[in-house]
């Protein structure tokens, strides 16, 4: 990632009301801006003979192959090779810088594959001659030209640093990109004149310009997710850039801005209260399929992320002053703790913003573990209505079955009643035939007994036909009766079955509208519930990979420390060691060398002492022999024992005085060395005593070390565990 260019302008605003469309501020949601612009074939793509795939137009570009229009993508603008620096100045940047000065947080950020001109787009070429412009610049060095010009045309009042010291500095920075931000916030900062009426209030627009390293990194990043990791910095930038789009595409809750520096820092311009423009680059070339087609997806996607800019309130001159003071102390502070001391320092501001982070943190990972428990009573609660679901079916169905049964028991008792009257009738008509039968058998004999009277015969068969007819109209009426009876009883029963299965009907449609109701509002209930878990658990999940992403780092940087303590402490250690132990050579060098001086001080006075008693001796035994020999002139053989006598007894006197030398000497040496090794144990004690304090140093050193050592494993090991059980959950 590379932050080119950074500027804030403080427009002066005084006194003057809000603008109509003011008041919308914050409520309204407007699109980011985004345009694609397309260069012209470049030297390597030409000698490539590289076919040409891609079509402009005024707001649309087209993917093409030789025959067909593969993909066509619309965008809020697109710029094909013929536009020049100075058209996407005009077209893109001027109508931002409005915005800007009108107190709104602007971003602008160029992406794309490597070499499709972003740089080109967002720097250019930076030369000035004559104090002009390279017909070549892009967007930042004009957008400090325009600046710089328009404020002094605006107002009188405005003291203006030269344009072109910006543009050095912007030069610098290409080299150092790093750098680049800080300085030209420096030098492209506008005072304005003290006015000697009221109080000033100034309007704080930002315009952020941004140049990002190419993008073909994400496509590869994000086809081998493991390698992703190795890929660097601005790899991962750039994947939780495309991360953070998708997820704003989708409306996601949770949007990993925090993953990276550069969507930490980009987090406002996406999604949030800044007006935000991208320029896609594309390069024509067919080589470059995949990766266009990639940074179009992109492009396109991001359209659909919603900001809702809000202008900055106005300040007085003073607070921003102060504001601004109190940031460069915090800095220079951050400095001077990162000067002064080695390892890991910073200043007390930014020890406790970082303290509130992981406060904030913590309230964020219990926040999240009380709607974790809220979302666990809710499936509870769930759970349990679909229970009693379950149960109001098995009800409805057991009810149904019982009102079919109860259907089926009724037509059955009716068709048995229907059987039996119609086996009763038949019955009847069975015993009506029978008698008719038998009366006619009757009448047959009784025509062969009464042929002989006419009369009597005839008169007899009336009155029998007309008993046979009455019989048999008695008969009919009966029937007529007993069938009227049983239609009468069928249409009733009929009538009270229908009136049953009607109000069966109802109470079943009653019954299915109340389940189907219920089963609906349950599925939508659980429905939502799961997206609200699926959603809890997506914040739960990035929230603990944050967290443990976080504390990785933090462990690393605590590791870190202590690697660095250790080794501090082995060094001064060593350091320690070497100066008791040159310390102690000294002090035993000089403790033999006072031993031997004083060891040949006393060999010295006994040494004289002995040879003076010696030469005394000598001389007066030299006089004893001269006079001897004096005397032996006179009697020499005569004294011949004397002088062996006196010689001898000189000779004793010479061995006894050697002898009490050597003895005094032997005396002298042992007192000496008992002074010696006195003086040894005496500095052995000491060394002992000493090295003992320093083991016991040492080693409590060491211990403390090695506590701090264990409780660092075991918060470590705590934090893995909570961060683990947090990832399952
Ligand atoms: N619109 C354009 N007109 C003319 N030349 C262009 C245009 N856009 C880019 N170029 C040229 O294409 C080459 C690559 O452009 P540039 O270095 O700006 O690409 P980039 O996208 O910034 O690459 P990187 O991601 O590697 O930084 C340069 O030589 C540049 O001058």
């Amino acid at each position: 990632m590379d932050i080119s260019f950074s500027s804030e302008v403080c427009i002066e605003r005084a006194r003057k009301r809000r603008r109509s469309n003011d008041i919308k501020d914050g409520e309204k949601e407007i699109n980011i801006q985004v345009i694609v612009r397309c260069r012209g074939r470049i030297d390597r793509e030409i000698a490539a003979n590289a076919p040409v795939i891609i079509e402009t137009n005024f707001r649309e570009v087209q993917l093409k192959s030789p025959d067909k229009v593969l993909k066509t993508y619309t965008f809020d603008r697109v710029f094909g090779p013929e536009a020049d620096q100075a058209k996407i100045f005009d077209h893109i940047v001027i109508p931002i810088l409005h915005e800007v000065k009108a107190g709104y947080n602007c971003t602008l950020f160029a992406y794309g594959q490597t070499s499709t001109g972003k740089t080109y787009t967002m720097e250019g070429n930076l030369d000035i001659a004559n104090g002009q412009m390279n017909k070549h610049a892009g967007i930042i060095p004009r957008t400090l030209f325009n600046l710089f010009q328009d404020l002094e045309a605006e107002a009188q009042d405005f003291s203006v640093k030269n344009a072109a010291d910006g543009i050095r500095v912007l030069k610098q920075g290409s080299v150092k990109r790093h750098a680049a931000q800080t300085n030209c916030n420096k030098n492209s900062r506008y005072h304005k004149k003290t006015m000697a009426d009221g109080e000033d209030l100034l309007k704080v627009g930002k315009f952020n310009l941004v140049d990002l390293a190419g993008s073909e990194c994400i496509g590869r990043s994000g086809a081998e997710n493991n390698r992703a990791k190795e890929a660097g910095n601005i790899n991962k930038s750039l994947l939780t850039l495309g991360r953070c789009i998708n997820a704003l595409n989708e409306r996601c809750l949770h949007i990993p801005f925090r993953e990276s520096k550069l969507t930490r820092l980009l987090q406002d311009s996406l999604g949030g209260k800044t007006k935000t423009c991208i320029i896609a680059t594309v390069s024509p070339a067919k080589s470059c399929y995949d990766e266009t087609m990639s940074t179009l997806d992109y492009a396109y996607r991001a359209k659909n992320i919603r900001n809702k800019p809000v202008a900055n309130q106005r300040v007085t001159k003073k607070a921003l002053i102060k504001d601004y003071i109190n940031k460069i102390e915090r800095l220079e502070m951050d400095l001077r703790a990162t000067r002064d001391k080695n390892g890991i320092f910073m200043s007390a501001e930014t020890h406790q913003f970082l303290v509130n982070e992981n406060k904030s943190r913590k309230d964020e990972c219990e926040e999240l573990q009380k709607e974790k428990e809220m979302l666990v009573e809710k499936a509870l609660i769930d759970h349990q209505h679909r229970k009693n679901l379950q149960e109001l079916q098995t009800k409805f169905n057991d009810l149904k079955a019982m009102s079919m049964g109860f259907g089926s028991t009724v037509s059955r008792k009716i068709n048995d009643a229907y059987k039996e009257r119609t086996k009763e009738i038949s019955e009847y008509h069975k015993y009506i035939d029978e008698q008719l039968d038998r009366f006619e058998q009757q009448k047959n004999m009784l025509e062969q007994i009464f042929t002989s009277d006419g009369n009597v015969v005839t008169t007899f068969f009336g009155e029998i036909n007309k008993l046979r007819k009455g019989f048999q109209e008695a008969a009919i009426k009966k029937d007529q009766g007993l069938r009227k009876d049983s239609v009468t009883m069928l249409k009733s029963l009929h009538d009270e079955l229908a009136g049953q299965s009607i109000k069966m009907q109802t109470y079943h449609a009653k019954i299915d509208e109340e389940i189907s109701t219920l089963v609906t509002t349950t599925q939508e209930h659980i429905d939502s519930q799961n997206q609200a878990i699926i959603a809890c658990q997506n914040i739960t999940e990035e929230a603990a990979k944050t967290e443990t992403r976080c504390l990785e780092e933090h462990n690393d940087l605590l590791d870190n420390a202590i690697k660095k303590e250790c080794n501090i402490a082995t060094n001064l250690n060593e350091e320690l060691l070497d100066i008791i132990k040159k310390e102690l050579n000294k002090f035993t060098n000089a403790q033999i060398d006072r031993l031997k001086e004083t060891y040949d001080k006393g060999m010295k006075t006994s040494n004289t002492k002995y040879l003076s008693g010696h030469k005394s001796q000598y001389s007066s035994t030299k006089e004893n022999l001269a006079y001897l020999i004096k005397e032996s002139k006179v009697d020499l053989s005569a004294n011949v024992n004397n002088i062996t006598k006196g010689m001898s007894s000189h000779l004793d006197k010479y061995k006894s005085l050697i002898e009490s030398t050597l003895t005094s000497l032997e005396r002298l040496t042992v007192s000496a060395n008992d002074e010696s090794s006195e003086l040894h144990k005496q500095l052995v004690e000491l060394f002992k005593s000493f090295a003992s304090d320093v083991t016991q140093c040492y080693s409590s050193l060491q211990n403390k070390m090695t506590k701090s050592q264990m409780e660092l494993e075991s918060s470590t090991l705590q934090l893995k565990e909570n961060s683990n059980a947090l990832t399952n959950f």
